[in-house]
């Protein structure tokens, strides 16, 4: 059974069609980074993937179609978007172990076993030291690293992230890209990633996705594609507003 299967996907907002007769075939749990110009529809195949866009075509997840409906998330898809906001003063632990919400129901409290594994997973992505701290205080890139910590948590095989790298410092950037390697070799998940950090994609086992090119396709990570890919979008502008 593959992990995921797009066929001739269309999708985009009103008139504006922003993805055109997208196929891409996941066979087996593996790294797939998505790439592109600014406004070519990256978040937009995440978006529609979870249930916020709609679309024409065939979208497989796990082998089952996806439904159709407003908001529909697959339970075995967990995301991360490019914009998560708290508009109220909550402890990094206490947002942290909400990623245990499906395996919860809906009165249930968190039991010391739940914050146990909340505070392992902040240890794994070295940021034990927030757990305390008031999620609204910290820097961009510390709340970056907190949401990711939650979305670890939830333990679904398929995570798209929207740009989780995006206001990471080098250092950060590395680890967070190191630890999606180890999470698919390790843990067998499949992680969609969209990112503009394609020279840290070069020591990535993996696939790229190229939303900017005519026909995207899957293309096996090597340093040859990933320079060529970046020529390309050095060269080419492409955006949506250009198509
Ligand atoms: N809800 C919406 N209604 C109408 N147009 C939208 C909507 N959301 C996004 N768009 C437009 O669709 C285009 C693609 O947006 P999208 O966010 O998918 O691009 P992206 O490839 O993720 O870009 P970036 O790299 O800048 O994050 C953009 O031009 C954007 O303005």
């Amino acid at each position: 059974m593959s992990v995921l299967e797009i066929k001739e996907l269309v999708a985009g907002y009103d008139e504006r069609v922003l993805l055109r007769n997208l196929s891409f075939f996941v066979p087996e749990p593996a790294f797939v980074a998505i790439i592109g110009h600014n406004g070519s529809g990256k978040s937009t195949l995440l978006k529609t993937l979870t249930g916020q866009v709609p679309y024409q075509g065939q979208i497989l997840v796990q082998g089952k179609p996806l439904a159709k409906r407003a908001g529909a998330i697959a339970r075995s898809l967990s995301y991360l978007p490019q914009k998560n906001q708290v508009s109220f003063p909550i402890k990094v632990r206490e947002l942290v172990v909400m990623g245990l919400f499906r395996q919860k129901r809906l009165l249930d409290h968190y039991t010391s076993a739940d914050y146990g594994r909340a505070e392992a997973m902040l240890d794994r992505l070295h940021i034990s030291h927030l757990s305390q701290r008031t999620f609204t205080d910290l820097s961009g890139g510390e709340q970056q690293l907190v949401w990711l910590a939650q979305l670890m948590l939830q333990d679904a095989p398929i995570a798209l992230l929207d740009e989780p790298t995006q206001q990471l410092d080098v250092y950060h950037k590395k680890r967070v890209f190191d630890l999606m390697d180890a999470w698919v070799r390790e843990e067998q998940k499949t992680v969609l990633c969209i990112t503009h950090d394609l020279l840290n994609l070069l020591p990535m086992e993996g696939y790229l996705l190229n939303i900017s090119q005519p026909s995207p396709t899957l293309e096996k990570i090597s340093p040859e594609t990933v320079l060529a890919q970046q020529r390309f979008l050095e060269e080419k502008a492409t955006s949506a507003v250009q198509r």
